[in-house]
């Protein structure tokens, strides 16, 4: 009972703001529109079940024009009956869809936000698989909370209209035992209640373990989902280390958990199921065996009995609603537990920098200078990694870092760009500044190849002849003509193309801060060196900050820093012998 109404309270976090969002109206409008139908089923089910009576009496007292007027009166009801069922069915699939939408932009949003879903997965602890969280848990969230919601409100009704009147009956119908009418106000309310309480609570101890299984089997066919994707992703470096058995090995293993999963949902069910429907078939004769003894006593009409069978069955399955859904239900808590560990995630990783790390990112006012003060950066886990302080890159200078392999120097930019939020102290960007941060390995969205070049910008925000100018500026000019060719860059692409369209990325968007983290080291040094002077031509007033090895790197910058180890931490500081600056490169 507990856990329900824990589960409750989530479901009402997860729900509520769509009903309070800017779609509320529709959202609200439609939810009342489609209880409204629900409802109306149940007053039909109780003209129906009122109209039984008249049909089986009229049947008894061989009454033909009765019978006639009986029918005429059932086929009006089956009409409305008909009528409101597809209305209320189209109508609810019209705010799920609504409501879905609503909630995949906001989870969207929330994760891209602020480079959240790149904290998520380095805090470790994140939400497994958020892409399906996404797209199925969400659906399914949607669907079944609106199925369930509306199931218990109809259960809920019913029973409270078939209370009254198998109330009404039971008076009529007395239990009969050896001869005697014994008078129990209500009882066969009672019965039924005590039939649905005894049923529910059966089920409940028997299927109990489904939602934990289930709450699995979402998670093992993402994983195995999410491995099929990396060998497709990678299948190229699969193939060439001759991999596919190691592959198939790993992906039969994940699959295995699928499987293993399946077989303890099926077995459980399979109890489940033996049960519920033991239950739903009892459940049909005992009405009839409760009242038949006062039926054969004649106390009662057959309209009197089957009015009654038919109420007891609505209270009954009323009564019943956990036990008929039960898979459902444990299915659904599964989600909520998802969505509720994503929301959790999310709101964790958007926070980080508030709660556990203290590395600020001041937008400095008049300066045009980056300065690092009593900065530590730490690894996830808050080991430290590397520090600097008092440490200023000075507008429009170029900086070469070096450092061995490992010293954090990738870290650091990423600390700079604001991405990496493990650590302490200050990091100053001046306020308005376009950085900019060229991996080893650019990044294409699979699509034109033109949106790709000038990505993150929106398509048509440079103008053809501009994309194409710097193409070919950079060295690529059979690729200045493939603009609209849709391809998998990343995958199309040598290492050194990329590293050069990634270079023509940045001369388009022309940033203040440009920072290359290894981001020519696959090209030869003459390509190399004609790059740097060309990001000098073009770029007069970017400051340049290079991460690199080689040493030929040093004619194209004016300052040379370094990491270097101090005991357990490395530390960014001046190198010994800064590079002469070669005039004509480095302006
Ligand atoms: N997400 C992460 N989780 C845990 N450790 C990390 C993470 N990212 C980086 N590290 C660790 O931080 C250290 C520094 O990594 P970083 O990439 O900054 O080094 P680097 O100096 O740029 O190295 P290289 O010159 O080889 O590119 C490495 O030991 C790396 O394993």
């Amino acid at each position: 009972m507990k856990n329900l109404c824990a589960t409750l309270a989530i479901v009402w976090r997860i729900a509520g703001p769509y009903f309070r969002s800017e779609d509320k109206w529709a959202g609200r409008g439609l939810l009342a529109v489609v209880i409204t139908l629900e409802l109306t089923l149940v007053a039909i089910n109780v003209l129906l079940n009122q109209w039984q009576n008249r049909f089986y009496s009229a049947l008894q007292a061989y009454d033909l024009n009765e019978f006639v007027m009986q029918v005429w009166i059932f086929l009006g009801l089956a009409f409305a009956y008909v009528a409101v069922a597809v209305y209320k069915l189209y109508l609810n699939q019209w705010l799920q869809i609504r409501w879905r939408r609503w909630l995949t932009q906001h989870y969207l949003g929330e994760w891209l936000d602020g480079a959240t879903h790149y904290r998520m997965q380095l805090k470790g602890d994140a939400a497994d698989n958020p892409d399906q969280r996404l797209t199925e848990d969400v659906t399914n969230f949607v669907e079944q909370t609106l199925f369930l919601g509306l199931g218990l409100l109809s259960s809920v009704v019913t029973l409270a209209s078939f209370v009254v009147i198998l109330w009404g009956l039971s008076n009529k119908a007395p239990l009969h035992i050896y001869g005697t009418d014994i008078v129990i106000p209500g009882f066969l309310v009672w019965c039924a209640l005590a039939y649905a309480l005894l049923g529910t609570l059966l089920t409940n101890w028997i299927g109990v373990p489904l939602i934990n299984l289930y709450f699995e089997k979402q998670r093992y066919e993402a994983d195995f989902r999410f491995n099929l994707l990396r060998v497709r992703e990678n299948s190229e470096q699969i193939a060439l280390l001759k991999g596919e058995n190691a592959e198939r090995g790993h992906l039969l293993q994940r699959f295995g958990q699928v499987i293993s999963n399946w077989y303890a949902i099926m077995s459980r069910t399979k109890r489940v199921t033996a049960f519920t429907a033991s239950y739903s078939q009892a459940a049909t004769i005992f009405p009839y065996v409760v009242v038949a003894p006062a039926y054969f006593a004649r106390s009662i009409q057959l309209g009197d009995m089957m009015q009654t069978g038919s109420a007891f069955g609505q209270v009954q399955d009323a009564l019943s609603f956990f036990v008929a859904n039960y898979r459902q239900i444990a299915e659904w808590r599964s989600i909520v537990a998802r969505l509720d560990g994503f929301e959790m995630s999310v709101d964790t990783a958007a926070n980080l920098p508030m709660h556990e790390a203290t590395i600020e990112l001041e937008a400095a006012g008049g300066s045009r200078n980056v300065g690092l003060e009593k900065l530590c950066v730490n690894l996830p886990n808050g080991k430290p990694l590397v520090a600097a302080d008092g440490f200023t890159i000075q507008a429009p200078e170029r900086v070469l870092v070096t450092g061995p392999s490992g010293s954090g120097k990738s870290t650091l930019f990423r600390a700079i760009a604001g991405i990496w939020p493990f650590g302490t102290g200050t990091i100053m960007v001046p306020a308005q500044a376009k950085l900019m941060m060229l991996p080893q390995r650019p990044y294409f969205p699979i699509g034109a190849l033109g949106d790709a070049v000038i990505y993150p910008a929106a398509p048509g925000a440079f103008q053809a002849t501009q994309v194409r100018d710097a193409i070919i500026a950079v060295g690529l000019p059979d690729l200045a003509e493939r603009l609209s060719e849709d391809g998998h860059w990343n995958r199309m692409l040598s290492l050194g193309e990329q590293q050069r369209l990634g270079l023509a990325r940045a001369l388009l968007h022309a940033p203040d801060y440009l920072f290359l983290d290894e981001a020519t080291a696959s090209l030869d040094e003459p390509s190399e060196a004609r790059l740097y002077r060309l990001l000098a031509d073009r770029l007069p007033q970017a400051t340049i900050v290079s991460i690199g090895h080689r040493s030929t790197l040093d004619a194209f910058h004016t300052r040379k820093v370094t990491v270097v180890e101090d005991g357990a931490i490395h530390v960014l500081g001046e190198a010994d012998a800064a590079a002469e600056p070669e005039p004509s490169a480095a302006r």
